[in-house]
């Protein structure tokens, strides 16, 4: 790699979306980012900001964050909200919370609002925002006793409380839109902008 390339920091805590950049070749450093999402989000949900801008919001403010602590390093700052039929949900606390969160979701369609920033020299340089759209079986209650004993804690993990990369795929009839954004990070467009910055080859 050029000494001269930027250094590259991932602003998020999550493994999926560690694993999704890994996995494409990026080289990076990973640092959580200590927001008080809940907050963010109280207060745009109270404002009645659309879930795409909120998740801009959330996703600028872990990346401004980690941004200050080297304004030279390319910041990659990420959010995830679920919506279904208006209605946000969160990342399940606890493995009761995913129990009821996913018979809330079954038999409907959610939609995964993936926002993605990158910022760099103190502000935002680019930003997307990927919409997957997921349709989920109506399964029976034995069926998803099976996928939580199955899965166990991780599921609270994921703002859906399921992983779709493994056993949940089976909760789904339909899936709209690419796995990546469903794991949490629109990975072409953000490639696509990384060769356009000259960070990765063309
Ligand atoms: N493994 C997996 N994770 C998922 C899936 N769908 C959503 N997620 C995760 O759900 C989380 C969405 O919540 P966020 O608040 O955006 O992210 P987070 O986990 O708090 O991590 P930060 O980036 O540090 O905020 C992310 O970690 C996503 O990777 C999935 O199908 N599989």
């Amino acid at each position: 790699m050029q000494a001269d390339l930027p250094r590259i920091v991932l602003a998020s805590a999550s493994t999926a979306r560690r694993a999704v950049l890994e996995a494409a070749g990026l080289r990076f450093e990973a640092l959580p980012a200590a927001v008080d999402e809940a907050e963010i989000k109280a207060a745009a949900q109270a404002e009645g900001i659309p879930p795409a801008d909120a998740a801009l919001m959330l996703a600028d403010a872990k990346a401004e964050r980690i941004a200050r602590r080297d304004p030279e390093a390319l910041v990659i700052g990420c959010d995830q909200l679920l919506v279904c039929e208006g209605v946000w949900f969160d990342k399940p606390a606890d493995l009761p919370a995913a129990r009821a969160q996913l018979q809330a979701l079954r038999g409907r369609t959610h939609d995964l609002v993936t926002a993605v920033v990158c910022h760099r020299h103190g502000g935002r340089v680019w930003q997307h925002v990927a919409v997957p759209r997921m349709t989920m079986r109506d399964f029976s209650n034995a069926f998803l006793d099976a996928y939580l004993a199955a899965e166990g804690e991780v599921l609270t993990r994921s703002v859906g409380a399921y992983r779709l990369e493994g056993l949940g795929a089976q909760l789904f009839a339909r899936i709209q839109g690419d796995q990546p954004a469903i794991l949490g990070v629109p990975l072409l467009p953000l490639l696509a902008f990384l060769r356009q910055h000259g960070v990765l080859a063309t």
